[in-house]
Protein backbone atom coordinates (compact mmCIF):
# COMPACT_ATOMS: atom_id res chain seq x y z
CA UNK A 1 0.00 0.00 0.00
CA UNK A 2 1.28 3.67 -0.89
CA UNK A 3 0.17 4.81 2.17
CA UNK A 4 2.85 2.12 3.97
CA UNK A 5 5.75 3.96 2.37
CA UNK A 6 7.48 5.79 4.59
CA UNK A 7 10.89 8.68 4.94
CA UNK A 8 13.74 6.63 5.58
CA UNK A 9 16.45 9.56 5.23
CA UNK A 10 17.04 12.60 4.29
CA UNK A 11 20.24 14.57 3.18
CA UNK A 12 20.92 17.99 2.59
CA UNK A 13 23.47 19.15 0.68
CA UNK A 14 24.96 22.73 0.05
CA UNK A 15 26.25 23.67 -2.86
CA UNK A 16 27.56 26.94 -4.83
CA UNK A 17 27.74 27.63 -8.49
CA UNK A 18 29.08 30.58 -10.51
CA UNK A 19 26.45 33.44 -10.32
CA UNK A 20 27.69 36.69 -12.37
CA UNK A 21 28.31 40.17 -11.47
CA UNK A 22 25.12 41.12 -11.06
CA UNK A 23 24.23 44.70 -9.92
CA UNK A 24 21.21 45.34 -7.31
CA UNK A 25 19.86 48.28 -4.58
CA UNK A 26 21.91 46.24 -1.91
CA UNK A 27 25.63 45.80 -4.07
CA UNK A 28 26.44 43.36 -6.28
CA UNK A 29 26.43 39.48 -6.29
CA UNK A 30 29.22 37.83 -5.04
CA UNK A 31 30.81 34.79 -7.51
CA UNK A 32 29.67 32.03 -5.58
CA UNK A 33 25.30 31.52 -5.48
CA UNK A 34 24.56 29.51 -2.76
CA UNK A 35 21.47 26.53 -2.76
CA UNK A 36 20.74 23.55 -0.51
CA UNK A 37 19.73 20.49 -2.32
CA UNK A 38 17.65 18.32 0.00
CA UNK A 39 16.79 14.69 -0.81
CA UNK A 40 14.11 12.88 0.89
CA UNK A 41 14.36 9.00 0.80
CA UNK A 42 11.51 6.26 1.33
CA UNK A 43 11.45 2.90 2.62
CA UNK A 44 10.80 1.68 -0.92
CA UNK A 45 14.22 3.04 -2.11
CA UNK A 46 13.00 6.34 -3.99
CA UNK A 47 14.02 9.29 -3.70
CA UNK A 48 12.47 12.90 -3.46
CA UNK A 49 13.89 16.47 -4.63
CA UNK A 50 13.84 20.30 -3.70
CA UNK A 51 15.90 22.80 -3.80
CA UNK A 52 16.27 26.47 -1.82
CA UNK A 53 18.21 28.64 0.10
CA UNK A 54 21.91 27.60 0.96
CA UNK A 55 22.64 30.62 3.73
CA UNK A 56 23.62 29.36 6.86
CA UNK A 57 20.67 29.79 8.94
CA UNK A 58 18.49 28.24 6.07
CA UNK A 59 21.13 24.88 6.43
CA UNK A 60 20.73 25.15 10.84
CA UNK A 61 17.08 24.83 9.91
CA UNK A 62 16.65 22.33 7.30
CA UNK A 63 18.92 19.90 9.95
CA UNK A 64 16.44 20.76 12.49
CA UNK A 65 13.58 19.19 10.36
CA UNK A 66 15.09 15.76 9.50
CA UNK A 67 14.08 13.95 12.91
CA UNK A 68 10.52 15.82 12.39
CA UNK A 69 9.99 14.16 8.57
CA UNK A 70 11.59 10.57 8.86
CA UNK A 71 8.84 8.40 9.66
CA UNK A 72 6.70 10.06 8.14
CA UNK A 73 4.40 8.96 4.79
CA UNK A 74 5.37 11.27 1.76
CA UNK A 75 1.40 12.00 1.48
CA UNK A 76 1.92 13.32 5.40
CA UNK A 77 2.12 16.70 4.51
CA UNK A 78 -0.37 18.44 6.90
CA UNK A 79 1.91 16.62 9.52
CA UNK A 80 5.10 17.67 8.31
CA UNK A 81 3.94 21.51 8.02
CA UNK A 82 2.48 20.89 11.87
CA UNK A 83 5.39 19.70 13.24
CA UNK A 84 7.84 22.27 11.78
CA UNK A 85 6.09 25.02 12.14
CA UNK A 86 5.63 23.94 15.93
CA UNK A 87 9.00 23.20 16.22
CA UNK A 88 11.17 25.85 13.81
CA UNK A 89 10.23 29.43 15.63
CA UNK A 90 12.10 32.48 14.60
CA UNK A 91 14.47 34.03 17.41
CA UNK A 92 13.43 37.25 16.47
CA UNK A 93 12.41 38.95 13.33
CA UNK A 94 15.43 39.27 11.81
CA UNK A 95 15.77 40.36 8.21
CA UNK A 96 19.43 39.30 6.88
CA UNK A 97 19.21 40.07 3.12
CA UNK A 98 16.76 42.45 2.59
CA UNK A 99 16.43 41.92 -1.14
CA UNK A 100 15.60 38.57 -0.58
CA UNK A 101 13.05 37.62 1.61
CA UNK A 102 14.07 34.04 1.62
CA UNK A 103 16.51 35.11 3.92
CA UNK A 104 14.54 36.46 6.83
CA UNK A 105 14.39 34.59 9.95
CA UNK A 106 11.07 35.51 10.44
CA UNK A 107 10.17 32.81 7.74
CA UNK A 108 12.33 29.97 8.46
CA UNK A 109 9.04 27.54 9.07
CA UNK A 110 7.75 28.52 6.00
CA UNK A 111 10.28 27.93 3.92
CA UNK A 112 11.33 24.84 5.50
CA UNK A 113 7.24 23.76 5.26
CA UNK A 114 8.36 24.34 1.56
CA UNK A 115 11.47 22.70 0.82
CA UNK A 116 10.11 19.41 2.47
CA UNK A 117 6.43 20.31 0.53
CA UNK A 118 8.09 19.71 -3.07
CA UNK A 119 10.20 17.05 -1.83
CA UNK A 120 7.18 15.22 -0.36
CA UNK A 121 4.91 16.54 -3.48
CA UNK A 122 8.36 14.25 -5.91
CA UNK A 123 8.11 11.29 -4.11
CA UNK A 124 3.93 11.26 -4.11
CA UNK A 125 3.96 12.02 -7.91
CA UNK A 126 6.64 8.93 -8.16
CA UNK A 127 4.12 6.67 -6.21
CA UNK A 128 0.98 7.77 -8.00
CA UNK A 129 2.71 7.84 -11.40
CA UNK A 130 1.59 11.40 -12.26
CA UNK A 131 3.33 14.91 -12.66
CA UNK A 132 3.22 17.17 -9.69
CA UNK A 133 1.04 19.53 -11.66
CA UNK A 134 -1.70 16.47 -11.31
CA UNK A 135 -1.90 16.82 -7.68
CA UNK A 136 -2.15 20.49 -7.49
CA UNK A 137 -5.22 20.06 -9.32
CA UNK A 138 -3.92 19.54 -13.00
CA UNK A 139 -2.42 21.65 -15.50
CA UNK A 140 -4.31 25.19 -17.19
CA UNK A 141 -1.75 25.42 -19.52
CA UNK A 142 0.94 23.51 -21.51
CA UNK A 143 3.81 25.58 -20.65
CA UNK A 144 4.56 28.58 -18.25
CA UNK A 145 5.92 31.68 -19.65
CA UNK A 146 9.17 33.80 -17.61
CA UNK A 147 10.71 36.90 -19.08
CA UNK A 148 13.84 38.20 -19.94
CA UNK A 149 15.24 39.20 -16.50
CA UNK A 150 17.63 42.06 -17.33
CA UNK A 151 20.48 43.13 -14.71
CA UNK A 152 22.88 45.87 -14.70
CA UNK A 153 26.65 44.40 -14.30
CA UNK A 154 30.37 44.33 -14.84
CA UNK A 155 31.76 42.26 -17.07
CA UNK A 156 33.67 40.50 -14.57
CA UNK A 157 34.13 39.94 -11.01
CA UNK A 158 36.73 41.73 -8.95
CA UNK A 159 39.37 38.88 -8.21
CA UNK A 160 38.20 37.52 -11.70
CA UNK A 161 37.88 33.93 -9.59
CA UNK A 162 37.44 32.24 -12.78
CA UNK A 163 36.76 33.59 -16.77
CA UNK A 164 34.36 35.90 -17.06
CA UNK A 165 30.88 35.13 -18.59
CA UNK A 166 29.86 35.77 -22.11
CA UNK A 167 26.99 38.54 -21.27
CA UNK A 168 29.79 41.42 -21.00
CA UNK A 169 29.00 44.66 -19.68
CA UNK A 170 25.92 46.01 -19.00
CA UNK A 171 25.30 49.37 -18.09
CA UNK A 172 24.55 51.89 -20.98
CA UNK A 173 20.90 52.20 -22.47
CA UNK A 174 22.80 50.20 -25.67
CA UNK A 175 24.45 47.41 -23.36
CA UNK A 176 20.92 46.80 -21.84
CA UNK A 177 18.84 46.82 -24.95
CA UNK A 178 21.75 44.13 -26.15
CA UNK A 179 21.37 42.08 -23.28
CA UNK A 180 17.84 41.84 -23.63
CA UNK A 181 18.47 41.33 -27.91
CA UNK A 182 20.61 38.20 -26.83
CA UNK A 183 18.59 36.67 -23.70
CA UNK A 184 15.47 36.76 -26.36
CA UNK A 185 17.45 34.85 -28.93
CA UNK A 186 18.22 32.57 -26.47
CA UNK A 187 15.57 31.57 -24.34
CA UNK A 188 12.40 33.43 -26.54
CA UNK A 189 10.81 35.58 -24.25
CA UNK A 190 8.31 37.81 -24.56
CA UNK A 191 8.47 40.24 -21.76
CA UNK A 192 11.61 41.87 -19.99
CA UNK A 193 11.97 43.16 -16.25
CA UNK A 194 15.09 45.35 -15.56
CA UNK A 195 16.62 44.96 -11.71
CA UNK A 196 17.06 48.82 -11.03
CA UNK A 197 17.60 50.52 -8.00
CA UNK A 198 21.14 50.45 -9.07
CA UNK A 199 21.97 53.72 -11.09
CA UNK A 200 20.53 57.64 -11.20
CA UNK A 201 16.49 57.08 -11.59
CA UNK A 202 17.03 59.03 -15.16
CA UNK A 203 19.69 56.44 -16.31
CA UNK A 204 17.29 53.70 -15.86
CA UNK A 205 13.83 55.31 -17.43
CA UNK A 206 16.55 55.82 -20.33
CA UNK A 207 17.28 52.43 -20.20
CA UNK A 208 13.74 51.63 -20.12
CA UNK A 209 13.19 53.77 -23.06
CA UNK A 210 15.66 52.03 -25.01
CA UNK A 211 13.91 49.12 -24.71
CA UNK A 212 10.73 50.23 -25.34
CA UNK A 213 12.28 51.08 -28.74
CA UNK A 214 13.90 48.15 -29.30
CA UNK A 215 11.09 45.92 -28.56
CA UNK A 216 7.96 47.75 -29.72
CA UNK A 217 4.98 45.80 -28.08
CA UNK A 218 6.88 44.05 -25.62
CA UNK A 219 5.46 44.29 -21.62
CA UNK A 220 8.53 46.01 -19.97
CA UNK A 221 8.86 45.95 -15.80
CA UNK A 222 11.08 47.73 -13.92
CA UNK A 223 12.33 46.52 -10.27
CA UNK A 224 14.14 49.71 -8.38
CA UNK A 225 13.61 46.71 -4.98
CA UNK A 226 12.77 50.12 -2.91
CA UNK A 227 15.92 52.36 -3.28
CA UNK A 228 13.75 54.97 -4.60
CA UNK A 229 11.96 57.54 -2.40
CA UNK A 230 8.14 58.07 -2.78
CA UNK A 231 9.05 61.30 -4.07
CA UNK A 232 11.22 59.90 -6.41
CA UNK A 233 9.04 57.07 -7.46
CA UNK A 234 6.17 59.50 -7.59
CA UNK A 235 8.23 61.58 -10.39
CA UNK A 236 9.58 58.27 -11.86
CA UNK A 237 6.24 57.36 -12.64
CA UNK A 238 5.13 59.94 -14.62
CA UNK A 239 7.71 58.97 -17.13
CA UNK A 240 7.51 55.74 -17.10
CA UNK A 241 3.79 55.55 -17.32
CA UNK A 242 3.37 54.76 -20.57
CA UNK A 243 6.46 52.68 -20.77
CA UNK A 244 5.43 49.89 -18.19
CA UNK A 245 3.17 47.18 -17.54
CA UNK A 246 3.86 46.72 -14.21
CA UNK A 247 5.86 49.13 -11.54
CA UNK A 248 7.92 47.21 -9.13
CA UNK A 249 8.48 47.93 -5.38
CA UNK A 250 10.38 51.28 -6.28
CA UNK A 251 10.19 52.54 -2.78
CA UNK A 252 9.79 50.65 0.74
CA UNK A 253 6.87 50.03 3.06
CA UNK A 254 3.40 49.63 2.33
CA UNK A 255 2.20 53.25 3.34
CA UNK A 256 4.55 54.18 0.61
CA UNK A 257 3.75 51.75 -2.01
CA UNK A 258 0.00 52.78 -1.47
CA UNK A 259 0.89 56.34 -1.28
CA UNK A 260 2.47 55.87 -4.22
CA UNK A 261 -0.29 54.22 -6.45
CA UNK A 262 -2.54 56.74 -5.59
CA UNK A 263 -0.44 59.20 -7.93
CA UNK A 264 0.36 56.67 -10.78
CA UNK A 265 -2.39 54.33 -12.93
CA UNK A 266 0.70 51.93 -13.43
CA UNK A 267 0.01 48.47 -11.28
CA UNK A 268 2.38 48.42 -8.50
CA UNK A 269 3.85 45.06 -8.19
CA UNK A 270 5.35 43.59 -5.05
CA UNK A 271 7.55 40.98 -3.47
CA UNK A 272 9.33 42.74 -0.81
CA UNK A 273 5.79 44.42 1.12
CA UNK A 274 3.71 41.62 1.22
CA UNK A 275 5.74 38.36 1.86
CA UNK A 276 3.51 36.68 4.77
CA UNK A 277 -0.44 36.60 4.73
CA UNK A 278 -0.54 39.30 7.82
CA UNK A 279 1.42 41.84 5.39
CA UNK A 280 -1.11 40.41 2.75
CA UNK A 281 -4.03 41.72 5.20
CA UNK A 282 -2.51 44.69 6.40
CA UNK A 283 -1.66 46.19 2.67
CA UNK A 284 -4.26 45.06 0.20
CA UNK A 285 -7.19 46.58 1.52
CA UNK A 286 -4.81 49.90 1.85
CA UNK A 287 -3.60 49.52 -2.16
CA UNK A 288 -0.30 48.80 -1.77
CA UNK A 289 0.34 46.25 -4.74
CA UNK A 290 -1.82 45.33 -7.44
CA UNK A 291 -0.19 42.42 -8.69
CA UNK A 292 1.40 40.44 -6.11
CA UNK A 293 4.82 38.33 -7.03
CA UNK A 294 4.61 34.75 -5.09
CA UNK A 295 7.47 32.45 -4.70
CA UNK A 296 6.72 29.20 -2.86
CA UNK A 297 10.10 29.31 -1.43
CA UNK A 298 9.29 31.69 1.40
CA UNK A 299 5.32 31.32 1.00
CA UNK A 300 5.46 27.97 2.37
CA UNK A 301 5.11 25.45 -0.71
CA UNK A 302 3.52 25.05 -3.89
CA UNK A 303 -0.14 24.90 -2.11
CA UNK A 304 0.41 28.08 -0.53
CA UNK A 305 0.79 29.65 -3.64
CA UNK A 306 -2.36 28.07 -5.12
CA UNK A 307 -4.16 30.06 -2.42
CA UNK A 308 -2.26 32.99 -2.88
CA UNK A 309 -3.43 32.68 -5.92
CA UNK A 310 -7.25 32.58 -5.13
CA UNK A 311 -6.84 35.49 -2.52
CA UNK A 312 -5.16 37.37 -5.12
CA UNK A 313 -8.50 36.45 -7.60
CA UNK A 314 -10.79 37.48 -4.94
CA UNK A 315 -8.93 40.94 -4.16
CA UNK A 316 -8.66 41.45 -7.84
CA UNK A 317 -5.01 41.49 -7.92
CA UNK A 318 -2.53 40.35 -10.59
CA UNK A 319 -0.42 37.48 -10.12
CA UNK A 320 3.58 36.75 -10.99
CA UNK A 321 6.27 35.21 -9.45
CA UNK A 322 9.61 36.12 -7.40
CA UNK A 323 12.96 34.46 -8.26
CA UNK A 324 16.23 34.51 -6.79
CA UNK A 325 19.43 33.13 -8.03
CA UNK A 326 18.03 28.92 -8.47
CA UNK A 327 18.74 25.85 -10.59
CA UNK A 328 16.36 23.65 -12.42
CA UNK A 329 14.54 22.24 -9.38
CA UNK A 330 13.51 25.16 -8.37
CA UNK A 331 12.42 26.16 -11.81
CA UNK A 332 10.16 22.59 -12.59
CA UNK A 333 9.24 23.35 -8.65
CA UNK A 334 7.69 27.01 -9.99
CA UNK A 335 6.83 25.15 -13.21
CA UNK A 336 3.96 23.01 -11.80
CA UNK A 337 2.34 25.10 -9.59
CA UNK A 338 2.30 27.99 -12.10
CA UNK A 339 0.63 25.71 -14.29
CA UNK A 340 -1.80 25.18 -12.09
CA UNK A 341 -2.86 29.04 -11.53
CA UNK A 342 -5.49 30.12 -13.70
CA UNK A 343 -5.28 33.38 -12.97
CA UNK A 344 -0.73 33.69 -13.24
CA UNK A 345 -1.54 37.26 -14.86
CA UNK A 346 2.24 38.02 -15.84
CA UNK A 347 4.64 35.59 -16.93
CA UNK A 348 6.93 34.90 -13.89
CA UNK A 349 10.79 35.98 -12.94
CA UNK A 350 13.42 33.67 -13.53
CA UNK A 351 17.06 33.71 -12.80
CA UNK A 352 18.20 31.23 -14.58
CA UNK A 353 19.47 32.53 -17.72
CA UNK A 354 23.02 33.63 -15.21
CA UNK A 355 23.06 30.12 -14.26
CA UNK A 356 25.82 28.10 -16.45
CA UNK A 357 25.92 25.19 -14.38
CA UNK A 358 22.83 22.42 -12.90
CA UNK A 359 22.51 19.46 -10.69
CA UNK A 360 19.92 17.81 -13.34
CA UNK A 361 20.18 15.05 -15.43
CA UNK A 362 20.08 16.26 -18.86
CA UNK A 363 21.90 18.93 -18.47
CA UNK A 364 19.78 22.70 -18.65
CA UNK A 365 16.02 22.85 -18.76
CA UNK A 366 15.32 23.77 -22.08
CA UNK A 367 12.93 26.92 -22.61
CA UNK A 368 10.55 26.65 -25.71
CA UNK A 369 9.32 30.34 -26.90
CA UNK A 370 10.22 31.99 -23.05
CA UNK A 371 8.30 28.95 -21.55
CA UNK A 372 8.98 25.94 -19.32
CA UNK A 373 7.15 22.96 -21.22
CA UNK A 374 4.87 21.68 -18.35
CA UNK A 375 6.38 17.86 -17.82
CA UNK A 376 4.24 15.23 -17.76
CA UNK A 377 6.65 12.47 -16.28
CA UNK A 378 6.06 11.34 -12.55
CA UNK A 379 6.81 13.71 -9.56
CA UNK A 380 8.81 17.11 -10.59
CA UNK A 381 10.12 15.44 -13.76
CA UNK A 382 13.60 16.10 -13.30
CA UNK A 383 16.39 13.54 -11.51
CA UNK A 384 19.71 14.63 -9.71
CA UNK A 385 22.88 14.01 -11.55
CA UNK A 386 24.96 12.52 -8.41
CA UNK A 387 28.61 13.81 -10.03
CA UNK A 388 26.96 17.01 -10.80
CA UNK A 389 25.52 17.22 -7.14
CA UNK A 390 29.48 16.27 -5.57
CA UNK A 391 31.22 18.74 -8.15
CA UNK A 392 28.88 21.86 -7.25
CA UNK A 393 29.22 20.51 -3.19
CA UNK A 394 33.00 20.80 -3.47
CA UNK A 395 32.84 24.14 -4.90
CA UNK A 396 30.73 25.20 -2.16
CA UNK A 397 33.48 23.93 0.37
CA UNK A 398 35.91 25.72 -1.75
CA UNK A 399 34.42 28.98 -2.45
CA UNK A 400 34.66 30.46 1.41
CA UNK A 401 31.23 31.94 0.96
CA UNK A 402 28.38 30.89 3.29
CA UNK A 403 25.91 33.64 3.30
CA UNK A 404 24.80 35.73 0.70
CA UNK A 405 26.44 39.23 1.24
CA UNK A 406 26.01 41.99 -1.68
CA UNK A 407 26.52 44.92 0.28
CA UNK A 408 30.35 43.80 1.81
CA UNK A 409 31.35 42.38 -1.88
CA UNK A 410 30.36 45.62 -3.29
CA UNK A 411 32.54 47.39 -0.68
CA UNK A 412 35.23 45.82 -2.25
CA UNK A 413 34.64 47.73 -5.71
CA UNK A 414 33.54 50.96 -4.11
CA UNK A 415 34.89 51.01 -0.07
CA UNK A 416 32.94 53.97 0.05
CA UNK A 417 29.50 52.41 -0.88
CA UNK A 418 27.32 53.18 1.59
CA UNK A 419 24.31 51.18 0.75
CA UNK A 420 21.65 53.34 2.09
CA UNK A 421 18.07 52.33 1.21
CA UNK A 422 16.56 54.34 -0.54
CA UNK A 423 19.49 55.98 -2.10
CA UNK A 424 17.90 58.05 -4.75
O1 LIG B 1 12.54 40.80 -7.66
C1 LIG B 1 13.36 40.88 -6.74
O2 LIG B 1 13.18 41.66 -5.82
C2 LIG B 1 14.54 40.01 -6.76
O3 LIG B 1 14.71 39.28 -7.69
C3 LIG B 1 15.50 40.08 -5.66
C4 LIG B 1 16.84 39.46 -5.99
O4 LIG B 1 17.60 39.35 -4.82
C5 LIG B 1 17.61 40.27 -7.02
O5 LIG B 1 17.64 41.61 -6.63
C6 LIG B 1 19.02 39.78 -7.18
O6 LIG B 1 19.20 38.61 -7.50
O7 LIG B 1 19.94 40.60 -7.03
MG1 LIG C 1 11.29 42.41 -6.96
Amino acid sequence: MARDIRITRVDITPIAFRDGPLLNAAGIHEPWALRSIVQVETSDGRVGISETYGDEPMLRVLRQAVPLVTGLSPFDLNTMEQRVRAAIRPAADAVEFELAPGSHAAKNASKVVSTFEVAMLDLQGQIVGAPIVDLLGGKVRDAVPYSAYLFFKYAEHIDRPYAPDAWGEGISPEQIVEQARRMIRLYGFRSIKLKGGVFEPAHEIACMRALHEAFPGLPLRLDPNANWSLETSIAAARELDELLEYYEDPCPGLAGMAELQKHTRLPLATNMVITTMEDFRKGVPMGSARVLLSDHHYWGGLRVTQTLARMCELWGLGMSMHSNSHLGISLMAMTHVAASIPNLTYACDTHYPWQEEEVIEGGRIRFVDGSVPVPSTPGLGVRLDAARLAELHEQYLRCGVRNRDDLSQMRRYQPEFSGKSPRF
